[in-house]
């Protein structure tokens, strides 16, 4: 059974549609990270899973149950960290950590939460005095207490210095190797693509591409561009047919291909069949950047679904 399945989940507020039909499904231990520009409905889309929002139509399922029903025991068996949750100032973290364990039937020990988190040397202080990277660990640390089968993570690393994201990065490896299930929230690219095995992009309340961030770059139409110094003598007509145009950069050719792999077999096969040598032979992916970027435009504001279908995640 999957962790979570979304079928036509819809979501208004007055005219604005903030989720539009969207179909969902994450496999139980899958990492499945939601990307898309600010006001794209992936808060509203989470909040729904979590019980926290009523959706206008659609098919709900998380851990088997309907968020709106669930009930205690459902809930002891998901994890939230929020993007801003608020504290009690005066407590530490190892109080608000202890109180939490003691809300869940199979708490994480209090000691080994705090180490998960890096909060060992804060553990014992104030909240009022933890700065805003050490308050969104214990987040994290709050989130995961109770052992969660699945967890959501809204931006969880936002505010954190680079050596605390690592720290956070490796924590998320480590609740995956537990069987967790997680959904994440991410801004940053580079962490859905480090911590995520599927990425969704939503953009006005859709999915408009899925996959891992090799198989957006193909959605997008982007694929990775192979090129290499034309050999003496050669020239771009005497090249092997690849199926996508080859362009002539002065002695340089070059071409954009979804069909990486088979390209530069082909070539490398033709090449040394011939006896060339295919110099500066480079073959050169898209970043998950230029993907996204090209997936909803550079202000966020994506023209059409580039997707045909919303698809089913
Ligand atoms: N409670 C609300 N009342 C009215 N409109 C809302 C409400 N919550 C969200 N919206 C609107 O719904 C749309 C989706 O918002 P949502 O918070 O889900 O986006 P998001 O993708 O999480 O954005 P961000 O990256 O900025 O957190 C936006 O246009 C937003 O203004």
């Amino acid at each position: 059974m999957a962790a979570v399945e979304v079928e036509g989940l819809r979501k208004t507020y007055g005219d604005v549609v903030a989720v539009d039909r969207i179909d969902l499904e994450i496999a139980e231990g899958e990492v499945l990270a939601i990307l898309g520009p600010n006001g794209a409905g992936k808060t509203t889309t989470v909040e729904i899973l979590e019980g926290y929002r009523t959706p206008d139509a659609g098919r709900v399922r998380v851990l088997g149950a309907d968020p709106q029903t669930g009930g205690r025991a459902w809930r002891e068996r998901i994890g939230i960290v929020l993007q801003e949750a608020g504290f009690e100032e005066l407590f530490t973290p190892r109080e608000l950590i202890r109180l939490h364990a003691g809300w869940y039937p199979h708490p994480r020990a209090v000691d080994e939460v705090i180490e998960m988190v890096g909060l060992e040397d804060k553990a014992d202080a104030r909240v009022r005095t933890l700065s805003g990277g050490q308050r969104r660990r214990l987040d994290l640390a709050l989130g995961i207490v109770g052992s969660p089968e699945l967890l959501f993570l809204d931006e969880p690393t936002t505010g954190f210095d680079p050596s605390a994201r690592r720290r956070a990065w490796e924590l998320v490896d480590r609740l995956r190797d537990t069987g967790a299930t997680i959904l994440l929230t991410t801004h940053y690219l580079d962490e859905a693509q480090h911590l995520a095995d599927r990425l969704v992009v939503v953009d006005h309340g859709r999915v408009v591409a899925q996959g891992t961030a090799e198989q957006l770059a193909a959605t997008a139409g982007m694929g990775a561009v192979i090129s290499f110094r034309l050999p003496d003598g050669i020239e771009v007509a005497d090249l092997p047919d690849l199926g996508d145009p080859v362009r002539a950069v002065g002695a340089v050719a070059e071409v954009r291909t979804v069909h990486a792999t088979a390209d530069v077999a082909r070539l490398a096969g033709w090449a040394v069949e011939r006896g060339v040598e295919l110099a500066d032979l480079t073959l050169t992916r898209p970043s998950l950047e230029q993907v996204y970027l090209d997936l909803v435009g550079a202000e966020g504001l994506a023209e059409e679904p580039v997707a045909a279908e919303p698809g089913v995640m």
